[in-house]
């Protein structure tokens, strides 16, 4: 059965407005205030928690940050796991995209590098969970995208089949991740980055939810 993974920060939502502002609650607990803007560096954010801590850090004037990171990264998830919904958005038309996959037979699974427990959060809270025949979040296997792992066990997990799977993205990283599977991929280019994806070399590029089956139809 066909399957479409989907990445889910930058892909199905954007998130960046949430995560933005649990990089600035651990910035404000170290006495720096608001280090990160939430619409210059949405990009930034779309790369996660650890991309975020790495640019405040960088403004600080620490261009080897990896320890304080890792010392930040526990405080950001918890204030981001307190605050998971209060900006973030739906992609225009993608629950109705879905549902029409759905419609079509066709197994829909999320492979994310959100650690799995805030990305079924999310997509709970988002009510648009139950859709999907499976998740897979950064921490539910040892290795995370660009390993092809992760993806290989949301098709599987789901029921499709690996032979006829795409992987709908937003960045190098899903890119790399399905070029490592030997799948397709599918890059939005409705992203607040200033790069532009077709550069990454997709099979295909999405403008815009509508327009999903037919990019699907003709890639897989
Ligand atoms: O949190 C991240 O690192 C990015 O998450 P994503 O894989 O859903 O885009
Ligand atoms: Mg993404």
């Amino acid at each position: 059965m066909r399957c479409v993974v989907f990445d889910l920060d930058g892909t199905l939502a954007d998130t960046s407005g949430d995560l933005i502002a649990a990089a600035n609650f651990c910035f404000r607990d170290l006495g720096h205030g608001d280090l990160l803007d939430p619409t210059l560096d949405a990009a930034t954010a779309l790369r996660g928690a650890r991309a975020m801590l790495r640019l405040g850090f960088e403004r600080l004037g620490l261009d080897d940050a990896e320890e304080q990171i890792d010392a930040q990264y526990p405080t950001l998830i918890d204030a981001y796991g307190d605050n998971i919904d209060t900006h973030t958005v739906l992609y225009p038309g993608v629950r109705e995209a879905v549902d029409r996959l759905k419609a079509l037979d066709m197994k829909v699974a999320i492979c994310t590098n959100k650690p799995e427990g805030l990305a079924e959060t999310l997509m709970a809270r988002l009510e648009f969970r139950d859709v999907f025949d499976a998740l897979i979040g950064a921490d539910t296997l040892p290795v995370r995208k660009p390993d092809p792992a992760p993806l290989f066990e949301a098709i599987d997990r789901s029921g499709g089949a690996r032979t006829s799977a795409v992987l709908i993205g937003d960045t190098a990283t899903d890119r790399n991740t399905a070029r490592a599977a030997g799948i397709p991929s599918v890059l939005v280019t409705f992203g607040p980055g200033e790069e532009d994806v077709s550069d990454l070399e997709p099979e295909a590029l999405l403008h815009h939810y509508d327009e999903l089956d037919s990019v699907i139809e003709a890639v897989i």
